[in-house]
């Protein structure tokens, strides 16, 4: 990452979460995904794989399990974590995929880092209805979706959203780990918390944004789904709330509202920061209180495109137990 990179100076006191492995610690996770991918059978969404997971995850370098502790406890007010360093399997990486949906389902090393980071933070999620439910899902430009405001269109800027804001059992955490970055434009992952635009929003707007005067339709990923029920945007601690909105999904239920949603996805356009990943590094962000979205780009559909993997997280699987079959990682 080097341009407008989160080592910015934050809107307001606070810690920033960045922590980047040295040669030995980057040895050390590398190994232990190296271990975990070649673990039978192999395959990510396997519950024997994940439990090897798990394990390994615990014997992850000290810095990183105190970074990932630490944010979890508090995310900061940027709220993201920014990893740097991390083995991705490089000189082997095959052609970045260029299909809707793709996903990752044999075990490789920048896999089963993204699982052993996952875990460490909590529980490694999926939903049935998005990409098959896989763990670990690809995000790479897809021809022919250039426009779509989804995570395989590229022409378009993908609009601030929190993930899965119609959902109720949203991700708690995102993890996007680079694989390979857009070297000619040099698109980031946008990054904006509610904890700095919130000193940028007026009384007034704030208590309209508390109230259930809004609804949020499913994302294009997701094959099938109802829009949500009237909800806040604002919930919790009045001074330092959740977030649930997606600019390009949420629609306001009165006018009213509706200048309040537009006036907050302009304060959102201005306290957010581009994140250009580069290849080994990951970034972390709270679903609870930032918003994510995406830098337009011109893609090449030469297989050296940009390529990010994603991860879903949650901090407490019982929440959701009857949504998961058989104590499994996806949500039905
Ligand atoms: O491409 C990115 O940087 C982020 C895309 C995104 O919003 C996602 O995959 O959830
Ligand atoms: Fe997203």
């Amino acid at each position: 990452m080097t341009v407008h990179d989160l080592s910015a100076p934050p809107a307001k006191e606070g810690r920033t979460h960045q922590l980047e492995l040295t040669g030995s610690e980057h040895r050390a996770v590398e190994e232990l995904a190296t271990d975990l991918a070649a673990t039978p059978p192999q395959l990510l969404d396997h519950p024997s794989w994940l439990e090897r997971a798990r394990q390994l995850g615990a014997q992850l370098p000290s810095r990183l399990r105190e970074a990932v502790r630490d944010y979890r406890h508090d995310p900061g007010v940027q709220g993201a974590l920014l990893l740097r360093n991390l083995p991705t399997g490089g000189d082997t990486l095959p052609d970045t995929p260029s299909v809707k949906d793709s996903v990752e389902r044999t075990a490789t090393v920048a896999a089963a880092t993204s699982a052993l980071i996952g875990l460490a933070l909590g529980e490694l999620v999926a939903y049935r209805e998005e990409k098959s439910g896989a763990l670990v899902q690809n995000v790479v430009p897809v021809r022919g979706l250039e426009s779509s405001q989804s995570n395989a269109g590229s022409a378009a800027e993908l609009e601030l959203h929190v993930e899965n804001a119609f959902h109720p059992f949203r991700p708690d955490f995102v993890g996007l780990l680079c694989l390979r970055s857009d070297t000619v434009t040099r698109a980031g992952t946008r990054v904006a918390s509610v904890r700095q635009a919130l000193p940028l929003i007026d009384e007034a707007d704030t208590k309209v944004l508390l109230q259930s005067r809004f609804v949020t339709a499913p994302p294009p990923s997701f094959r099938s789904g109802e829009g949500t029920w009237a909800h806040p945007v604002l919930d919790g601690s009045p001074d330092d709330p959740n977030i649930c909105v997606d600019f390009n999904a949420t629609t306001a239920l009165d006018d009213e509202a509706a200048q309040v949603l537009e006036r907050l996805r302009r304060t959102f356009g201005q306290v957010a920061q581009s994140v250009r990943l580069a290849p080994g590094e990951m970034v972390l962000v709270d679903n609870r209180v930032v918003l994510h979205g995406r830098d337009h780009f011109a893609p090449r559909y030469d297989g050296r495109d940009r390529w990010l993997q994603r991860i879903f997280v949650h901090l407490d699987n019982r929440r959701t137990r009857g949504h998961r079959t058989g104590n499994g990682a996806v949500m039905v």
